[in-house]
């Protein structure tokens, strides 16, 4: 069978497979694997979960055996035993023999592995990678299939990246990172294989961004699905340069964890029901949904959510304004948590005199503001005094990013119900920006048996304010081990950005953390236009329209801290504000998303351009915004200035 042969059996072979999970889904009882294949067992499915039928990969056993009678099996969106081919979920144990070369009996014998490309919902291109063991046949059983339905288009010819994600237009042939010699289809050493289905991965890292991070199952690689399939009872901190996979790996987390089925769980690993997933920004829950919407069918089960809409709803209050850092320690401080508890204390005792069962939000903050009463200050600490003293008026303080972790806190302490309860397990991203009085909430909200994955990146921390060590988060959340050293787990391959502007970006860091892994090691050079002030917004618009035409399916973006003028500068020039984004603009079927650094954070585009890096906040010997900023870009960076540029970016 040729390759094209190939892939439409395989096609064929899904579309029976998502036609048997519709069937199921559309069914009102619960389904059953065969009854010799514990790991197997769907058990009760609530049918709303049940997802959509997607073919991640094909496994090849050197023997067939008893539970797979053919000797090969797919990995899926759910499991299937069909006529002539078993599928198993993604999440069961088994799928270890796909995704790892441990973690399950069967990896010793896995011969070679298949991993699906999709253009849309179809499957478009496959990878093999044959191991040692493997007969000189081919991998999989030829067994033809009958179409159920002609395809609409044409097949793409293998090698092209069809236009759609997760593998995009025509690119050249991969680069093979220095480390990795083996041609796909080739005998590979099953061992130090730095890169599993590497030029998928390097097609699908080419590919145009959508503005949505993708379900990456099929080239998810077995480092990512170690941390990905960690016991939920493991509390786990993920430290990586930026663009090294943390918030896949988090999105995937999320979903695992409520895809386990429960007799796959380890003794004394509890199932996870629910799982609340925290980002920085609405921007990052727009962002990272899609994923786990499809990881999960859709489920409920995982809900996503920014910080400030978390410290929203803890206030009591419809909304919370994102913006820049908290800069000062006070306002971020765990003091604040306590220092709430006794203002709502005093605020409930005045109430109770006066006969009155309402609690104020704004009247505990004004208890707060006067350090209490007279009988019963909040605290004696001058500097403390002082800085309630100097607190703004309720109606400002609502409209401030810096006193919304002060306002949930007390929102909290006023309140008798806890909106985020019947969590089991605590994912939050970009955590390097959380303050100490934020994790203090997070901590209160987890009720107890609550277990916690943190993600993020010490140098991208956007203020001196923030934690500055993992040790202290894992204090915080009392995660810490028997020696007293936080869970921390390091990634290193940089997955999202060209090595040129890595290596441009990380000048930025401290000669010892410069280090990193790039998959994509070729790529332009970061383009560095110096013009006069007056022309800056201009030029920086100019160079995202031209980014624009080099990725007419992808996306760009423009960082600029006065990004008002930005915009301002559009407008000139015709380009209208997109009413259904928050934040782009488009003209003539072109597109430019406009945003402050802050609300950068987490997401990426094809190509971005910088503008006057010299105007981005500094923090202590960091330039943590500058830096997340730089490192949004997959393919190109464009960095526009006036103003000198910091030291270390300055030359060549
Ligand atoms: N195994 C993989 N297969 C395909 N794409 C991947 C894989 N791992 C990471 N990526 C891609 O790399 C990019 C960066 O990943 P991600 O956003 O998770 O990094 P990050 O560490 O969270 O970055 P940052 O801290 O800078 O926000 C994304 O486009 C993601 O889809």
């Amino acid at each position: 069978m040729n390759r094209e042969e190939t892939i439409v059996n395989e096609r064929a072979r899904e579309a029976v497979y998502r036609r048997a999970l519709e069937v199921r889904a559309s069914r009102t009882v619960a389904t059953q694997g065969p009854a010799s294949q514990a790991w197997t067992r769907t058990g009760t499915v609530r049918l709303a979960e049940i997802p959509e039928g997607v073919l991640i990969g094909r496994v090849a056993l050197a023997e067939p055996n008893a539970d797979v009678p053919t000797g090969d099996y797919y990995v899926g969106s759910a499991f299937h035993q069909g006529d002539h081919f078993t599928v198993f979920n993604w999440a069961a144990r088994v799928a270890a023999t796909f995704f790892a070369d441990t973690g399950h009996d069967w990896c010793a014998d896995v011969v070679g592995r298949r991993s699906f490309a999709h253009e849309g919902d179809r499957i478009a291109d496959f990878e093999d990678i044959r191991f040692e063991g493997a007969t000189g046949g081919p991998l999989f059983q030829a067994r033809r299939l009958t179409v159920p339905k002609a395809p609409a288009r044409a097949l793409p010819t293998p090698v092209a990246a069809p236009a759609a994600s997760p593998v995009s237009t025509p690119m050249p042939a991969p680069v093979a990172e220095p480390t990795s010699h083996r041609a796909p289809d080739a005998p590979a050493p099953r061992a130090g294989a730095p890169l599993r289905a590497e030029g998928l991965l390097r097609r699908q890292l080419r590919a145009p961004r959508t503005g949505h991070l993708g379900a990456v199952l099929a080239t998810l690689q077995p480092d990512q699905y170690d941390l990905v399939t960690r016991r939920a009872d493991e509390d786990l901190i993920i430290e990586g340069h930026p663009g090294t996979g943390k918030t896949v790996i988090a999105a995937h987390r999320a979903a695992y964890l409520v895809s386990r089925a429960d007799h796959e769980l380890d003794e004394g690993d509890a199932p996870v029901r629910r799982v609340l997933l925290v980002g920085p920004t609405d921007e990052y829950a727009d962002h990272v949904r899609p994923a786990i919407d499809r990881l999960t069918g859709g489920s409920d089960a995982v809900d996503v959510i920014s910080l400030r809409r978390l410290l929203a709803t803890l206030a009591g209050v419809p909304d919370v304004p994102e913006g820049r850092a908290i800069t000062r320690i006070e306002d971020g401080a765990s003091e604040i948590f306590s220092f709430a508890h006794a203002a709502a204390r005093i605020h409930r005792k005045q109430q109770a005199a006066r006969n009155r069962t309402t609690m104020r939000l704004r009247d505990a903050y004004d208890v707060l503001r006067a350090n209490g009463t007279a009988q019963e200050p909040i605290t004696r600490d001058p500097e403390w005094d002082r800085y309630f003293a100097n607190l703004p008026r309720f109606e400002s303080a609502r409209m401030s990013r810096m006193l919304a972790p002060m306002l949930a806190a007390i929102g909290w302490h006023l309140s008798s119900e806890n909106p985020y309860a019947g969590y089991d397990c605590f994912i939050v991203d970009e955590a390097q920006d959380v303050m100490a009085a934020e994790w203090a909430l997070l901590d209160a909200i987890a009720t107890g048996n609550e277990r916690w994955t943190l993600l993020g990146d010490l140098n991208q921390r956007r203020s001196d304010a923030a934690l500055a060590s993992w040790t202290h988060v894992g204090d915080l959340l009392g995660i810490l081990d028997d020696a007293g050293d936080a869970p921390v787990a390091t990634i290193s391959r940089g997955y999202r950005s060209t090595a040129p502007i890595l290596e441009f970006a990380n000048r930025l860091l401290p000669k010892a953390e410069r280090a990193v892994r790039c998959v994509q090691t070729l790529g332009a050079e970061v383009q560095i236009a110096r013009v006069r002030t007056a022309t800056l917004h201009d030029e920086a618009v100019t160079r995202a329209a031209s980014l624009g035409t080099r990725y007419p399916d992808g996306t760009v973006a423009i960082i600029s801290i006065e990004h008002p003028v930005t915009e301002l500068e559009l407008t000139k020039r015709r380009w209208r504000k997109d009413p259904d984004h928050a934040y782009r603009w488009t003209r003539e079927g072109q597109s430019i998303d406009v945003l402050n650094p802050n609300y950068a954070r987490g997401l990426e585009w094809d190509a971005v351009v910088v503008v006057e890096p010299a105007r981005f906040p500094q923090n202590f010997l960091r330039h943590g915004l500058l830096y997340t900023s730089l490192t949004r870009a997959n393919q190109e960076l464009c960095v526009v200035h006036s103003e000198a540029l910091p030291e270390a970016l300055r030359g060549r």
